[in-house]
């Protein structure tokens, strides 16, 4: 359709005239007062038309109201401030307009209708949804049925919904049905339901390219289908990172209009085990026995990470263990540059434009970037060992209500690389001063005996016993977590009384919120392997044009 489809005419709102314009990109209406002077503009992105309906109408909550047939309503998004929250709220703005006649209402909203089709590519005609009713407060049916289908029925989508009945089966579904005539597939529930549709969907995509997941050298292929997260879980760290807020109305609208979000995943090969994916936390140590403790009480809901999260810091464990990594590219950027990944990221853009398919490219769709795994990258891997209180690896910066800035606030969504995080053993007291800097703008990496890592590749694996004695000797290689040591020693055992009579000597490994079953692995990073309908995080500069000029706004902004 053409991109210069344009249409002007006056129109009322109430008994306010205003003079609207439909150019390309843009839908305006500004007010015209008594003597033909123009007052305040409202102008709202085609891009961010939820749908057009002739009449007066409302939804949320859905109400007939009394119209002509001279009246049409535009939905559109609305942004409000967030509160707590570092991303903006979107709500449903709603503007009920009326036309001189019904020949010019007609034409206004099939102008718009075409405009919508022509400048959103990516909206979603037809979704694949899958309910967890477990999952956090166990309220995902209600918030789909009341919040999100609403919403989906107004902009024309149409849903195939799953409420899932078992562990997997969203998984199952992906991996052997036939999914054909979707655009996309939404999780309602946390991270562990969207780790399911990960899986599934990656699996899926290889298979169909007849490519081995299991291969460390190969290079995966992105998967086509959107994923749609509605947040209805216990962390819900996936939609908080890449969309700023945990709210269900904010992440369906985003789904709506089509947004597209490319996001980095970790795979983690496990020599006896089946292949897995990451994309928040892969976590040895405090967060893997946080995990472990958590699901003897999910009868508690998500308040179980905090009351194992408070048992976990008591025992005050740290666990002995080699860490490998092979370090990205230092210019590129660095998890202490103080800057944050947002919509639009300066950053994530340049790997996509060495991600776009070539034409001299055979075989392979997309250009390879990751020569990773070839002969003569074995000497690019360090290695660090020791005893550690926590092992992690983030793709993103993991950000949740808990933790605002996230794991690793200067993380990117989808730069191809992820942060690996050490902390070395040490004090009660020190660890505590790390975990409470995940809740301000602290630094958490300025401390002695914490270090962060861009990485491509990770490796871990235990130590022999000998090494083990070795580092109980001289409190690990870190020089600086020594001295701590040894008051750590006195403190563990004290501590570690209150939940378990002996402390274990290995944890286990936190994968977004799944146990994996071995110690041992090695972990690559894929850069924007699959595409979420989500836009990364708008800062608050935004909302400034929230009726002015409702407008996209991009850019890393730096931390303060
Ligand atoms: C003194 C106060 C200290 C508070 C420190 C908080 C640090 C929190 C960082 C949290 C990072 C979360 C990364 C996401 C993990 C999820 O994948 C996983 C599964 O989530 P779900 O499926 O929704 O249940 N969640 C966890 O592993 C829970 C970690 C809780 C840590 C307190
Ligand atoms: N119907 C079901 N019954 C039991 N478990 C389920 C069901 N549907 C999904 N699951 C599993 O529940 C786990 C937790 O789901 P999630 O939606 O992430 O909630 P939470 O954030 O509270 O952990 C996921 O690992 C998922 O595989
Ligand atoms: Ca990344």
């Amino acid at each position: 359709m053409e991109a210069d489809l344009r249409l002007e005419s006056s129109l009322f709102v109430g008994n306010k005239r205003y003079r609207a314009v439909l150019t390309g990109w843009h839908f305006n209406w500004t007010e015209v007062d008594k003597k033909n002077r123009d007052r305040k503009t409202i102008s709202v992105p085609v891009a961010e038309v939820v749908g057009v309906e002739e009449g007066r109408v409302e939804i949320l909550p859905k109400k007939s109201v009394e119209s002509t047939e001279k009246d049409f309503t535009v939905f559109y998004v609305k942004r409000c401030s967030s509160g707590g929250s570092y991303g903006l709220l979107w709500r449903l703005g709603r503007t009920q307009f009326s036309c001189p006649s019904r020949v010019l209402r007609d034409q206004w909203t099939k102008y718009l209708r075409t405009a919508l089709k022509t400048h959103s590519p990516l909206r979603p005609l037809r979704l694949l949804v899958f309910i967890n009713p477990f999952g956090g407060k166990k309220r995902g049916r209600k918030i789909y049925h009341s919040l999100v289908a609403p919403l989906f029925e107004l902009a024309g989508i149409s849903s195939h919904v799953i409420v899932t009945e078992r562990a997997n089966q969203a998984r199952d579904h992906l991996l052997k049905k036939d999914v054909t005539g979707f655009d996309g597939v939404v999780c309602v529930g946390g991270d562990g339901m969207f780790s399911e549709i990960l899986h599934g969907l990656i699996g899926r995509t290889q298979q169909e390219a007849g490519l081995c997941e299991n291969d460390t050298a190969v290079t995966l292929q992105p998967c086509p289908l959107h994923i749609g997260i509605i947040p209805a879980g216990s962390t819900d760290c996936v939609c908080y990172t890449t969309v700023g807020v945990i709210d269900p109305v904010t992440s369906a609208l985003h789904i709506i209009i089509g947004d597209s979000q490319p996001l980095d995943v970790c795979s983690v090969h496990q020599d006896s085990a089946p292949l897995r994916y990451s994309v928040s936390l892969l976590g040895y140590g405090f967060y893997g026995d946080i995990l472990a403790e958590s699901e003897k009480h999910r009868w508690m809901g998500p308040l179980r990470y905090d009351y194992s999260g408070t048992l976990m810091y008591l025992c005050n464990r740290s666990y002995a263990g080699i860490v490998q990594y092979v370090p990205a590219d230092p210019v590129l950027s660095s998890p202490r540059d103080r800057t944050r990944c947002l919509s639009g990221c300066s950053v994530c853009s340049r790997i996509t434009e060495r991600l776009i398919p070539h034409p001299s490219d055979s075989g392979s769709m997309y250009r390879s970037h990751n020569s990773l795994f070839s002969s003569d990258s074995e000497g690019e891997w360090v290695t660090v060992e020791g005893r550690f209180r926590c092992v992690s690896l983030t793709c993103m910066s993991s950000s949740c209500p808990r933790s605002p800035l996230g794991l690793s606030p200067s993380a990117h969504l989808a730069d191809g690389t992820g942060d690996l995080i050490l902390v070395w053993e040490t004090n009660p007291l020190g660890f505590l001063k790390f975990l409470y800097r995940h809740t301000s703008t602290q630094d958490q990496f300025d401390l002695p005996f914490v270090e962060v890592h861009r990485v491509k590749a990770v490796r871990f694996s235990l130590p022999c016993a000998k090494k083990k004695e070795g580092y109980e000797e001289i409190g690990g290689l870190n020089g600086a977590g020594r001295e701590m040591a040894n008051e750590q020693k006195t403190a563990n055992s004290f501590l570690c009384g209150v939940c378990c009579s002996k402390a274990p000597t290995e944890s286990v490994w936190n994968c977004d919120g799944e146990i994996l079953p071995v110690t041992a692995i090695l972990c690559r990073i894929h850069g924007q392997l699959v595409r979420l309908y989500a836009r990364g995080i708008e800062d608050g500069a935004a909302l400034h044009n929230c009726s002015e000029e409702n407008d996209r706004t991009s850019h890393v902004d730096r931390l303060t």
